[in-house]
C-alpha cells in the first residue's frame, strides 16, 4: 500500500523547494502546477473552454495560453477565477490521479501531491496525510515579489486569492517552517522523513 501525502502551502511558501529536496531523496512528487499547464496545452478541451469564457485574445500569437494576461484577470476578479478553476481543476485532478496510479503500479511507496489549493479545493479526501510548507506572511510577500518581479500590489492580489497560510497551518497534520534558511528547512524535512519512517 502506498502512502499518499498532500504537500501544500501558500504561493511562494516553498512547496517546490521542499518537493525538490524530497525528489532528490527518491520520493515521487506529482505537481498540480505542472498538471495545470499540461491540461491547457493546444488541442486540449480545457483550452477551448477558456477561450469560450475569456475570448480569443487570451491566446498568444502562437496559439498557446497567455498566462500573464490570464493571471492579470483572475487574480483581481474572484468570479472569473472561479470560472477558470471550474474549467481547469477537474482536468488537473484526473491528470494527478492517473499519475498516482502509474506510480503505484511502478511500486512507489510514498507519493506526494504538491498542490497549492489542497484545502481551498477540498481535496484532502485524495490524500492520507497533509504536510504544510509554512512561511511567515512577511517573508512570503518578499519572496514572491523577488521571484516574480511583482509589485507589492500584484503579489498581495495573488496571496489574497488563497486562504491565509496561518489558517492552513491549523488544518495540516504536519508543518515544515520554511521562513529561515534552506539548511534549516532541509533539517526539518529530514526529521519529518525519519519521524514518519517514509520509504520511497
Ligand atoms: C492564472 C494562471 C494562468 C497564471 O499562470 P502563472 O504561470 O502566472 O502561475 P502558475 O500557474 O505557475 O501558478 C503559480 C502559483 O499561483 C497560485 N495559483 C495559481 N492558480 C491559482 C488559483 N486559481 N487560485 C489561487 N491561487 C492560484 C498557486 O500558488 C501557484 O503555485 C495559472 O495559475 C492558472 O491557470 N491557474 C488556474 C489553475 C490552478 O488553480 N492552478 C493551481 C494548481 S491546481
Ligand atoms: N528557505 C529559503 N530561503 C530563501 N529563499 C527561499 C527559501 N525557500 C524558498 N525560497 C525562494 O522563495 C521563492 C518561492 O519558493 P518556491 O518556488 O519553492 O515556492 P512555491 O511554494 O513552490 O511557489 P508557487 O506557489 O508559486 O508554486 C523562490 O524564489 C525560492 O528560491
Amino acid at each position: 500500500m502506498a502512502l499518499i501525502i498532500g504537500l501544500t502551502g501558500g504561493i511562494a511558501s516553498g512547496k517546490s523547494t521542499v518537493s525538490n529536496m524530497l525528489k532528490e531523496k527518491g520520493y515521487t512528487i506529482i505537481d498540480a502546477d505542472i498538471a495545470a499547464r499540461v491540461v491547457v496545452e493546444p488541442g486540449q478541451p480545457a483550452l477551448q473552454k477558456i477561450m469560450n469564457v475569456f475570448g480569443p485574445d487570451i491566446l498568444t500569437a502562437e496559439g498557446t495560453l497567455d498566462r500573464a494576461k490570464l493571471g492579470a484577470i483572475v487574480f483581481h476578479d474572484e468570479e472569473k477565477r472561479k470560472q477558470l478553476n471550474e474549467i481547469v481543476h477537474p482536468a488537473v485532478r484526473k491528470w494527478m490521479m492517473d499519475q498516482k496510479e502509474e506510480a503505484i503500479a511502478a511500486g512507489k511507496k510514498t507519493i506526494l501531491f504538491d498542490s497549492p489549493l489542497l484545502f481551498e479545493s477540498n481535496l484532502t479526501w485524495m490524500v492520507d496525510k497533509t504536510l504544510l510548507i509554512y512561511v511567515d506572511p512577511k517573508t512570503q510577500l518578499h519572496r514572491l515579489m523577488a521571484r516574480n518581479g511583482f509589485t507589492e500590489q500584484e503579489a498581495k492580489a495573488r496571496i489574497q486569492s488563497q486562504w491565509p497560510i496561518d489558517e492552513k497551518k491549523e488544518l495540516a497534520d504536519d508543518v515544515i517552517d520554511n521562513s529561515s534558511t534552506l539548511a534549516e528547512t532541509e533539517r526539518q524535512v529530514n526529521e519529518w522523513i525519519t519521524r514518519l519512517r517514509l520509504e520511497s
